[in-house]
């Protein structure tokens, strides 16, 4: 299997056109990177030919505009001469047969004007104004360096209200302690359990570390919409007993593993097992959870079965988690970055900024900061460069006007701003004849995975897209609609690569370390194929001369991560 093809994924994701090392340092003063979005490339296409959708569309228009033409002429007649005698044979032409003549008036008239169009590039006109059209009204989708640079200047005062204080509490951006203060050096050893709840699924792992080197089992769990949105109690009762039978089927519930348990959700934390839910995301809308320590609620669920013994060590976010794991590999990892069904980030904080932190120091001087970035925006920070699809895609979701900014950039929104863009144009009549489908008409029916897939094709071809568009009832789709859906795919996907370089370029700026390396998880980062070329090119323009950075996959971040914190906790004590 290719390394970015996702096991669900029939249709491959391969294509990245000038593929930069994911683990190597880069020096972004020395990356010379030529990254451009093929669709520019196909603009000028000479294969633009329309289908027979685009036919029917002007013809039942003729039609239309024709017959309104004639019942026009019709009642003036009647209206100027009241007197008019009208036989029986008038009232055959004018019921039978006119109609009958305007329909074919009609289909000449318009095959007439296609003969002329075609003769004279009229046709090939109309496609490159629809391209252009397309074009213009995506330029607020593209984002110029100086708006990052606004963004930028936002952001880090969002971070440092969020550390301080007296202004945390009102803060939009929480920045909240971690209260892991140590990074893994490689020697941690032992056998761990961890939790990951995170979005899309939930797991279970068993860990073993030995020096260097971690053998892993784990086994993914669904969590059913109805739980998603039902009680706590319930919800906790599931991991419950989900844990219960991971344990059962690994033979170890008769031992007391400790466990690292990797919450994704926004977590006040007051200390390492303890942690108190801010707010639900990504569509999780359980009840009596928010206000409540997380911890306590699944300690409470395990306690109520009595078939398991577990030492909860550490509660942790997937970012923590992300960096914790790629640190294990790579001691210049510094920060940790999510961009899946949501996008976070975390990064490693002095302890005296952090005022929030009322722990001893342990002796690192540092303390990880989960930084809750996808709320920033909340107070209308972000509107200088949201747009009408951004507001609809909140409207409709659960948290109306939270979350703003990981609505901009994950893969959990990201599909349906690019439905929204489509459907736009098609009643516009700028793509498909002005001719959608149900399919394309429908909320959430557009799946990212859609856009990796569609960028994915090689420049000049449309496997992937024609594919797609079938799958969405537009068969009638030509190659330009092709061309034109696949620039609105760049456009989203972009603007999100570029949210996300200038949110790490402000954390590089801020911890002004000469060399960091970002440890990266995600499906939306891990499939896209242009994802991580994008952002190492922004961010080489945003950040600060003299500061080395490279981005790093992580592998199973969450999973590692949470047993990687449990250990050095249990290292520590
Ligand atoms: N091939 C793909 N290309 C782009 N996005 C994808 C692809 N496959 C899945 N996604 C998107 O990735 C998201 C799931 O991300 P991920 O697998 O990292 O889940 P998660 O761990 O539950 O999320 P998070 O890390 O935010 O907690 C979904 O919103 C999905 O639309």
């Amino acid at each position: 299997m290719h390394p970015k093809q996702h096991p669900s994924q029939k249709r491959t994701c391969m294509c990245r056109p000038l593929p930069i090392p994911r683990t190597e340092c880069q020096n972004p003063e020395a990356s010379n990177l030529n990254y451009h979005t093929p669709a520019l490339d196909q603009s000028h296409s000479p294969n633009v030919e329309a289908r027979s959708g685009y036919h029917g569309a002007v013809c039942g228009r003729e039609i239309v505009k024709l017959i309104v033409l004639y019942i026009f002429v019709c009642v003036r007649r009647v209206g100027f001469n009241t007197h008019i005698h009208v036989s029986r044979r008038d009232c055959y032409f004018h019921i039978v047969l006119s109609p009958l003549s305007i329909v074919g008036f009609s289909f000449v008239r318009v095959g007439f004007s296609d003969f002329l169009s075609e003769k004279m590039g009229f046709r090939r006109n109309s496609h490159s104004q629809a391209q252009a059209a397309i074009r213009e009204k995506c330029q607020e989708l593209i984002l110029s360096n100086a708006q990052l640079e606004e963004y930028k200047k936002k952001l880090l005062n969002d971070l440092k209200k969020g550390l301080g204080k007296a202004t945390h509490p009102t803060s939009i951006v929480k920045c909240f302690i971690t209260y892991v203060q140590d990074l893994p050096d490689g020697s941690e050893t032992g056998k761990f359990l961890a939790l990951d709840l995170g979005g899309t699924n939930f797991r279970v792992l068993l860990i073993e570390l030995s020096k260097n080197h971690f053998e892993m089992r784990s086994k993914i769990f669904a969590i059913p919409q109805h739980i998603m949105l039902g009680s706590g109690e319930q919800l906790f009762d599931h991991i419950a007993d989900c844990l219960a039978k991971f344990a059962k089927d690994e033979k170890i519930q008769h031992e007391v593993l400790p466990l690292g348990f990797t919450f994704s959700f926004p977590l006040m934390q007051k200390g390492l097992t303890k942690g108190i839910l801010e707010r639900w995301t990504k569509g999780f809308n359980c009840s009596n959870v928010v206000g409540n320590d997380v911890v306590q609620m699944l300690k409470d669920a395990i306690d109520r079965r009595g078939d398991i013994q577990i030492e909860v060590c550490a509660i942790l976010n997937d970012t923590t988690g992300t960096l914790m794991s790629c640190a294990w590999k790579n001691r210049y990892c510094k920060i940790g970055l999510i961009i899946g069904t949501g996008t976070n980030a975390c990064y490693v904080e002095d302890q005296k900024n952090a005022e929030m932190f009322d722990e001893p120091d342990r002796g690192s001087g540092k303390v990880l900061i989960n930084c809750e970035w996808g709320a920033f925006g909340d107070d209308g920070a972000l509107d200088f460069v949201r747009t009408q699809y951004d507001r609809e895609v909140d409207e409709h979701t659960v948290n109306p006007g939270k979350q703003l900014h990981e609505k901009m950039i994950s893969g959990m929104y990201m599909g349906e701003l690019v439905r929204l863009a489509l459907e736009r144009f098609t009643n516009e009549g700028l793509l498909f004849g002005g001719k959608g489908s149900d399919q394309l008409f429908t909320r959430d029916r557009f799946y990212t995975k859609y856009v990796s897939e569609i960028e994915s094709d090689p420049p000049g071809t449309f496997t992937n897209c024609k594919e797609i568009l079938e799958e969405l009832g537009l068969k009638h789709a030509t190659e330009q609609d092709c061309i034109n859906v696949r620039y609105v795919c760049e456009c989203i996907s972009r603007r999100a690569a570029h949210l996300a370089s200038a949110g790490i370029a402000t954390l590089l700026n801020k911890m002004k370390e000469p060399r960091v390396t970002v440890g990266i998880d995600g499906s939306l980062y891990r499939f896209h194929p242009h994802f991580h070329n994008l952002m190492m090119e922004k961010i080489s323009e945003l950040v600060e001369p003299g500061i080395v950075f490279d981005l790093m996959l992580s592998e199973d971040g969450s999973g590692r991560g949470a047993a990687l914190v449990a250990a050095v906790a249990s290292r520590k004590r």
